[in-house]
């Protein structure tokens, strides 16, 4: 009798501690003392806190990615169009670097600036203009539930400046860390080309850079063993983290390329429930 008794009293714990605080409601039924009900009281505000945490973030942050010349730029206006359509309201459009008027200026001597820059003068250079873009205009506009298309991310630093400089990805990923303040992307799309073909479009672009020179930039002059590295970053990023970063095939015509491009879309749309 006393056996039963201690074995139906570690079950009784076992239930108030584990079980009960899951089962909705559970608070009612009789069975849990006052401490217990704080507890889950307690957890239960947590969670709300929590929930609205997440509300507050109800917009989305969408990145494309890819080599020189693989038709972000192209691809992610056509996107606005579509997703406007589809969600009802504005998407927001942004690109790093140069998504504040502070990168902007950042932009400027990154790639077109006279003095040599330094590998990792230049992997600072990011992750500041990205720390400005993150705090000032990516994490207020997501909390007002706003959706963000952005032309590059921390994934073009994995890329370029730890595939294609071969800086230390550790140290790639603290800056990132501190940049974002663990901002990550919702979706990140990946336009893949080979990069022969992408600095061919870039060369028939005609270079009509914002720097309005018709020079290439500091990057697209790197060797073409640079861009094939970063290339291989980026399958690297996409392999690595199969949810987040998804491949596009960026060959063929810019129709084609869309119509890929929303096929993934309408899925993570209809992922998230939209
Ligand atoms: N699918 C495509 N086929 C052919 N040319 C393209 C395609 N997509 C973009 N382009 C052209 O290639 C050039 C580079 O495209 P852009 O969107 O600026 O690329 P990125 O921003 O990736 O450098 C532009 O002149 C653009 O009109
Ligand atoms: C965001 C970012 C961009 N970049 C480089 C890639 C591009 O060569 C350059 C500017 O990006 P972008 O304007 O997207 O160039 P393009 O339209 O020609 O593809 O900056 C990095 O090296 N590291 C980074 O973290």
């Amino acid at each position: 009798m006393a056996q039963a008794a201690k074995v139906f009293s570690s079950l009784s714990c076992f239930c108030q501690s584990v079980i009960i605080p899951f089962i909705p409601n559970s608070s009612k039924s009789g069975l849990i003392c006052q401490d217990q009900i704080e507890k889950f009281e307690f957890c239960n505000t947590l969670k709300c806190r929590r929930e609205k945490r997440s509300k507050q973030m109800d917009g989305k942050l969408i990145v494309f990615e890819g080599i020189e010349g693989c038709g972000k730029t192209t691809q992610l206006q056509r996107s606005r169009q579509w997703l406007t359509t589809q969600l009802g309201s504005e998407v927001m459009t942004t690109r790093e670097p140069g998504g504040t008027q502070l990168g902007t200026e950042i932009r400027q001597l990154l790639l077109h600036g006279e003095e040599e820059i330094y590998d990792r003068t230049e992997l600072l250079l990011y992750a500041a203009d990205r720390a400005q873009h993150v705090e000032g205009f990516l994490r207020p506009h997501l909390e007002q539930g706003h959706w963000i298309l952005c032309d590059r991310y921390t994934d073009s630093t994995i890329a370029y400046q730890g595939y294609g400089r071969e800086l230390d990805f550790e140290l790639i990923d603290q800056l990132n860390q501190i940049a974002t303040g663990g901002l990550q992307s919702d979706l990140t799309l990946w336009l893949d080309i080979e990069v022969e073909a992408g600095l061919e479009r870039m060369q028939k672009r005609g270079q009509r850079d914002a720097s309005g020179t018709g020079k290439p930039d500091r990057i697209e002059q790197a060797s073409l063993d640079f861009h094939h590295r970063v290339r291989a970053g980026f399958a690297a990023l996409a392999e690595r983290d199969r949810d987040r970063v998804l491949r596009i095939d960026a060959s063929g015509s810019e129709d084609e390329v869309e119509e890929r491009i929303q096929t993934v879309l309408s899925q993570a749309l209809a992922n998230w429930e939209l």
